[in-house]
């Protein structure tokens, strides 16, 4: 079996380097003419995954959208995880969970064990501390699973606690970089399986708080691409070096091209020729 981060690195090399988000907001499911219902959130869920599915590098359905339509909703996003595993597409569950490590076991059973809700990789928040993240780390290598941490956050309030620095000067972001770069250091192949979600819409902010994206080693999870304003200047300026290990995530800017099919895959393709033009792929 290969680690997350060489499928992910596969992936990327043959399909590009985007991720589409399959969010399914109200409003979205209402252009689309669907009820905002679980089974409206199925139908635009799958559709999205008809449509790019074997097509992109990696799937990011967000689970929050599905989460607001309670168990109905949950066991839709159980089913999505199940057809992007039938399509051969790497799924991300944005689901940005985090807690003490005892509670975090658990957690980690949900999202990277053998149980429906497990993708391939899943969003974690490092804010009880990296050490907190321990159980997921663990049972993501022994399952060949990928996580993804929150590093340097694409929304403009993300700055005031990753920007913050401890007593010697190192900013919250270089901390949680600094260790996914420890853990990754001894990974084979070009990316380890501990990767950090960085906004595509950060400007400067990598280099202003000390954070050496190259050294990282895994891959960079970089949502804003689209409706937050990012596009390949700014991801060429964000990542710089780093360019070879970017995932760039797009949600609504995708979406909006629904329901039709082949647009929802014309607006992937397009956008993956953008960020491949703008990351040197
Ligand atoms: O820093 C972050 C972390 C996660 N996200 C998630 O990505 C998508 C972005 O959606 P768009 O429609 O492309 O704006 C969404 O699911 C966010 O929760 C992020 O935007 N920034």
């Amino acid at each position: 079996m290969t680690t997350f981060g060489q499928r992910l690195s596969s992936a990327m090399d043959l399909r590009g380097p985007v991720c589409v988000g399959i969010d399914p907001h109200p409003a979205l499911l209402a252009a689309w003419g669907l009820p905002d219902t679980a089974q409206g959130v199925e139908t635009f869920a799958l559709t999205v995954i008809e449509a790019v599915g074997g097509r992109v590098a990696a799937i990011k359905p967000q689970s929050a959208l599905f989460e607001r339509h309670a168990s109905a909703g949950v066991a839709v996003l159980e089913k999505v995880i199940a057809a992007l595993r039938a399509a051969d597409t790497l799924s991300i569950v944005d689901a940005k969970r985090g807690d003490i490590g005892s509670t975090m076991q658990g957690y980690a059973e949900a999202y990277l064990g053998d149980g429906p809700l497990a993708g391939d990789a899943v969003t974690l928040s490092p804010y009880l501390g990296f050490g907190s993240l321990s159980p997921a780390i663990e049972l993501a290598h022994r399952n060949d699973k990928g996580i993804f941490v929150l590093c340097l956050t694409s929304n403009p309030e993300g700055a005031s606690i990753q920007h913050a620095r401890d007593e010697i000067g190192t900013s919250v972001a270089a901390l949680v970089a600094n260790e996914a770069a420890r853990i990754n250091a001894s990974a084979p192949g070009d990316l380890g399986s501990v990767g950090l979600v960085v906004g595509a819409t950060i400007g400067d902010a990598a280099r202003q708080t000390g954070v050496d994206l190259a050294a990282v080693r895994g891959p960079l999870l970089a949502p804003g691409v689209g409706s937050q304003g990012a596009g390949a200047t700014e991801l060429a300026h964000v990542f710089g070096d780093a360019r070879r290990a970017v995932l760039a995530s797009s949600s609504r800017g995708i979406l909006r091209a629904g329901p039709s099919v082949s647009a929802l895959r014309a607006a992937a393709a397009q956008s993956t020729e953008q960020a491949a033009g703008a990351l040197g792929r």
